[in-house]
């Protein structure tokens, strides 16, 4: 498919109140189209209303209100279309302890209804590594193993659009790199990836797109690169080849500081001001520079600079 894998329109969930918990509006009115072929992060502080959005999707979930097309097809008028189109690898271990990782694949290939012949379960099993497993009981296994095959279990019916939910939180650097690597391969051979993580950096190297939710709102959604690109402000590292003389004033707006290992750092709007002028400055004031370096800002910039002042309002 070309065009839009997931598009969401006015999505509203409401909690029921509970005891004397008042009704939760975990989400507010969520628009967001995710295109087909995409990796796509969502990112959002705790309880911003990422699992409640993906449990939707995944149709464990029941919406209150707003429209839902997963591949083309509505939540409402196509549901089980909608549902085979897409697989979830969920942020809990909900796996039956008795069941073998061949059994617990093939048993969900079964509520998925696909025909025996057109299993997949040894090439599943290989993919996720699991060869060496395929008898043990679930029980058995270590707690990476049992990630993925989770992942196995979401890639049974071969849906167009695979969400992993928080897929690297706690887990070893090999596993995260095997998973890392399932996902690219995937994504190469033409399935959409959504995914939640805590992890910026993890966020900023896998995803194409990402949208940020805050307080069941999406507050951002751009390209990475775009995203980052939104954050104005940007670090000249000066490193003199003598001890500084008395700083020149700067231009309002730049922010001088000095670091430990002898460098003048400059924060400045790249709007405002050229890293040439605030260098022209030095030099007129004779500074000799021995080396100059930047320091962009990254996700986790944006990400704190976004969520912030809302989180601190509520
Ligand atoms: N079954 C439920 N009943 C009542 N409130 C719920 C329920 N599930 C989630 N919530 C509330 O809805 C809000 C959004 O929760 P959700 O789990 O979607 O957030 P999240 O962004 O996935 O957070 P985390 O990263 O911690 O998983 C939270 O305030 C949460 O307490």
């Amino acid at each position: 498919m070309t065009g839009n894998a997931i598009e969401i329109e006015g999505l509203t969930k409401t909690y029921a109140a509970q005891g004397n918990q008042p009704p939760k509006h975990a989400l507010k009115g969520v628009d967001l189209t995710i295109p087909a072929g995409s990796i796509f992060g969502l990112l959002g502080p705790n309880g911003a209303g990422k699992s409640t959005l993906i449990n939707i999707l995944a149709g464990l979930v029941r919406k209150t209100s707003g429209k839902v097309r997963i591949w083309g097809f509505d939540q409402d008028v196509n549901p089980r279309q909608s549902r085979a189109s897409i697989g979830v690898m969920p942020q809990e271990l909900n796996l039956d302890p008795f069941f073998t990782p061949r059994a617990a694949l093939e048993v969900q290939a079964g509520l998925y209804g696909v025909p025996k012949s057109q299993r997949a379960t040894d090439r599943i099993l290989k993919a996720i590594g699991l060869e060496d497993k395929a008898e043990a009981y679930a029980r058995s296994l270590s707690g990476g193993m049992r990630r993925r095959l989770l992942l196995g279990k979401a890639l049974v019916h071969r849906p167009q659009i695979l969400v992993l939910d928080e897929p690297t939180a706690g887990v070893d650097i090999e596993l995260r790199q095997m998973l890392w690597q399932n996902v690219r391969r995937l994504n190469e051979e033409g399935t959409t990836i959504i995914l939640t993580t805590h992890y910026l950096e993890e966020a900023e190297e896998m995803c194409d797109e990402i949208a940020i939710i805050n307080h069941g709102e999406v507050i951002a959604r751009d390209t990475t690169s775009a995203l980052i690109g939104r954050m104005d402000a940007k670090t000249l590292l000066i490193h003199p080849q003598d001890a500084l003389p008395a700083l020149p004033p700067f231009p309002a707006g730049v922010e001088a500081s000095h670091r430990r290992d002898g460098a003048l750092a400059l924060t400045y709007r790249r709007r405002e001001i050229s890293a040439g002028t605030l260098i022209e400055i030095l030099r007129n004031a004779g500074v000799v520079i021995r080396d100059i370096a930047t320091e962009e800002p990254d996700l986790e910039d944006v990400f704190v600079a976004l969520t912030s002042n809302k989180s601190e309002a509520a």
